[in-house]
């Protein structure tokens, strides 16, 4: 059995998990933390994490940003790996996941699902053909309109396997109306579309000339990230510290 602490458990991921666990006998949840107190759960709920003393194997966070800092503390403090989900971190707070990696185990992914996991293994062989051969790299990213982060986690870690793929000497474009100028070869465009209850979209684009290659992944459900996250946390539960990542679990 899986002990978990749910951070962010009243919020749109909190609530599709707490369903999920659920219906998992090999894993519970034993408390949760959110600010928001309108749900009613059958497990304890927290304001703030530094308040929830219980033994736990494991918090699984889809909380926010500002949430993040507070939570590696505590899960130092008290040797409790996690499964850190939420989005718009930045360099700072990446810097100290970096470090809190070395006193207890952490997999940081912005995308749970298995879809976006297996795309991030199969582009680099795309890319290492196409990118040589003067193909322009575009990245497009669709999310629901109360998302607070752009561009997403997701359009982010994916324009970073492109440019490793390919030496890592590319610039992310996020906004091409300040300059007048044509674009770049060393350029990854990076766009956010938010609208309506759109899950999730990434599209990569491979344009070249006369013939262009789209490769997108649709989220038509939350329930994709919950269950990665799940098993992201029966992963950990007992790993030792180090940085862990989605195919970590995929590989078993
Ligand atoms: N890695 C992945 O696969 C995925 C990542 N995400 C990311 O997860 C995060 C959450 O997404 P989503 O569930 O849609 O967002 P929601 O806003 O629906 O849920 C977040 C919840 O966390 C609460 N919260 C805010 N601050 C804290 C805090 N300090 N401690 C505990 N809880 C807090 C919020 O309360 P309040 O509303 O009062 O602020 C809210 O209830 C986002 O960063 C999103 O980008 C989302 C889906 C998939
Ligand atoms: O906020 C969301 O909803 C999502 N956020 C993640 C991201 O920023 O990539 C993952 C997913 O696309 C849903």
């Amino acid at each position: 059995m899986t002990k978990v602490i749910m951070n962010g458990c009243n919020g749109r991921m909190g609530q599709v998990i707490t369903g999920l666990i659920e219906q998992d006998e090999t894993v519970e949840i034993v408390a949760g933390i959110d600010q928001y107190d309108g749900i009613k759960n059958d497990y304890p709920v927290y304001a703030s994490i530094e308040d929830c003393e219980v033994e736990a194997d494991a918090v699984i966070d889809f909380s926010n940003a500002a949430a993040v800092d507070g939570l590696l503390d505590y899960c130092v403090k008290r040797q409790i790996p996690v499964v850190l989900c939420s989005t718009g971190l930045s360099e700072e707070q990446l810097k100290k996941v970096e470090e809190s990696s070395k006193k207890v185990a952490v997999l940081k992914s912005a995308n749970m699902s298995l879809g976006v996991n297996t795309l991030l293994e199969i582009l680099p062989k795309i890319v290492k053909i196409l990118a040589p051969a003067g193909f322009d790299m575009e990245i497009v990213e669709k999310h629901h309109n109360q998302k607070l982060d752009a561009p997403s986690g997701t359009a982010l870690a994916l324009a970073d396997c492109l440019n490793d793929a390919v030496g890592g000497d590319y610039e992310y474009k996020y906004d091409r109306t300040k300059e007048r100028k044509k674009r770049e070869k060393n350029e990854i465009g990076i766009s956010a579309v938010r609208g309506g209850s759109i899950v999730g979209e990434h599209e990569i684009i491979f344009a070249g000339m006369d013939e262009v290659i789209e490769v997108k992944h649709t989220a038509y459900s939350r329930a994709i990230f919950g269950k990665g996250a799940i098993e992201a946390a029966k992963f950990l539960n007992g790993k030792p510290a180090g940085r862990y990542d989605m195919s970590d679990v995929i590989r078993g």
